[in-house]
């Protein structure tokens, strides 16, 4: 395979290839396991939700009409018919100009239509109730089926399962769900230079950022990273590592070696797999142009940019919406899944002409005001400016700068 230098895309055509790639197959869960995963087909309720109308309050079932015009100075008086227990079906119904003692979550029995909440009546002995509080029917009843009905769809499939969407599969006894399957992702750094963690770098060398930040990222993106050996700027041995890699992993995510320089391998390793197609080399991007695409026999696999911060803005722009992607979410690319912040920028930014520049800011908060946005520049080979950083301005391609002053939203890391 024969390559040009940096054929350069685009980031919406480079976000264009990478939806391009299919979402991982399916695979049945236990639903204590499938927090973050995405439905890969609509589940249906097989019965409704709630089963019967259900009181939200203690106090007592009644109809409502016979509380209308009711108050604190002219209150209703209902005969009590007894009191419903929690866990069972009432055995007996009210009649108008009755009520029934009812705890929250109880049934309601046939004849009442909402529940008057304790607080607003008085037992007034021999079985009767005063009711200080008109009522409009359903008032404090969470009706049948109001939380899903029988045989309709309950959850879409694309569906990410947060809490609230486990929550609600208990509800409707689902114990577990078919699911995308989670990518497993095989992170691997080269370079001559670099050294383990443990070890003391000479001038000259650097320990491994990377690895362990990637694989980090990896995670936070909910996929499963695997931290494959180091490798050195060696041909053979970067092909081997990544057909390695690849047998046994989703998608493989390369870091350094991505430029143009007589050490950057990557294009070349990844042109010595059979079934290679490189899909982008360099994106309209900065930090992070040098990032490469490719697709080996269908897996992806990304050359990252060295650099330590690029690499990671690479990764949050596009690396960790890419897993999300492939783990289903159908919306894993859009900007309002995001978490925004409103800022007031603290001074002038140019931004690199014909790039989307991720600008790395802090916030500092402001009682009664958007908070300031203080830009966080440096090199993309220093760690810093992503340390300080609280989150990122995107700024489009066609953007000279931004203005102090000026509102802009910041995404929050
Ligand atoms: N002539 C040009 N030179 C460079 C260009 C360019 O367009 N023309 N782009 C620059 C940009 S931007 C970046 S980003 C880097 C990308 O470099 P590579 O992806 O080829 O990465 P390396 O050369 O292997 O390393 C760059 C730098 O990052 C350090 N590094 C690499 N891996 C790690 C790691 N795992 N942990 C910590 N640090 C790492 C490495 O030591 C180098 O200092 O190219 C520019 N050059
Ligand atoms: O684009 Mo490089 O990735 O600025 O450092």
């Amino acid at each position: 395979m024969t390559h040009g230098f940096f054929e350069v895309v685009s980031t919406a055509r480079f976000r264009e290839i990478l939806t391009s790639f299919p979402p991982l197959g399916a695979e049945h869960v236990e639903l204590s396991a499938a927090h973050g995963r995405v439905l890969a087909e609509d589940v249906a309720a097989r019965e409704d939700l709630p089963l019967a109308d259900r009181s939200s309050m203690d106090g007592y079932a009644v109809r409502a009409a016979d509380t209308f015009g009711a108050s604190e100075g002219n209150p209703a008086y209902l005969e009590s018919a007894g009191s419903l227990r929690i866990d069972a079906v009432p055995d007996f119904s009210i009649q108008s100009g009755e009520c029934a003692a009812i705890t929250t979550g109880g049934i309601l029995p046939e004849g009442a239509d909402a529940v008057v909440m304790i607080e607003h009546t008085q037992e007034l002995g021999s079985g009767t109730i005063e009711i200080r509080k008109s009522l409009a029917p359903h008032d404090n009843v969470m009706l049948r089926g109001e939380d899903a009905k029988a045989g309709e769809t309950a959850l879409a499939r694309g569906t990410r399962l947060r809490a609230q969407e486990i929550g609600f599969l208990a509800a409707l006894g689902i114990d577990a769900a078919l699911v995308h399957r989670r990518p497993r992702v095989a992170v691997l750094s080269t370079g001559d230079e670099l050294v383990d963690i443990s070890a003391t770098p000479r001038v000259g060398q650097v320990r491994d950022v990377n690895t362990v930040a990637v694989c980090a990222l990896v995670a936070e993106a909910g996929a499963e990273p695997v931290a494959l050996e180091r490798v050195p700027d060696r041909l053979d041995v970067i092909v081997d590592a990544l057909r390695r890699g690849l047998a046994e992993c989703d998608m493989l995510f390369l870091s350094g070696g991505s430029s143009v320089g007589t050490r950057d391998l990557t294009v070349e390793a990844i042109g010595k797999l059979p079934n290679s197609q490189i899909l982008a080399h360099g994106v309209q991007v900065s930090p992070g142009k040098p990032t490469i695409l490719a697709s080996v026999a269908g897996k992806p696999i990304w050359g990252l940019p060295g650099q330590v911060t690029s690499a990671q803005v690479v990764m949050h722009a596009f690396g960790m919406p890419f897993l999300r992607h492939l783990a289903g979410d159908p919306a894993a690319f859009d900007p309002a899944r995001r978490p925004m912040r409103q800022a007031e920028l603290a001074r002038n930014v140019a931004s690199k002409a014909g790039r989307e520049d991720y600008l790395r800011v802090s916030l500092q908060q402001r009682p009664g005001q958007p908070p300031l946005a203080l830009p966080r520049l440096g090199k993309s080979g220093l760690l810093k400016t992503m340390l300080q950083a609280e989150g990122l301005i995107v700024m489009d391609a066609r953007l000279e700068g931004l203005k102090a002053g000026s509102l802009v939203d910041v995404w929050l890391l």
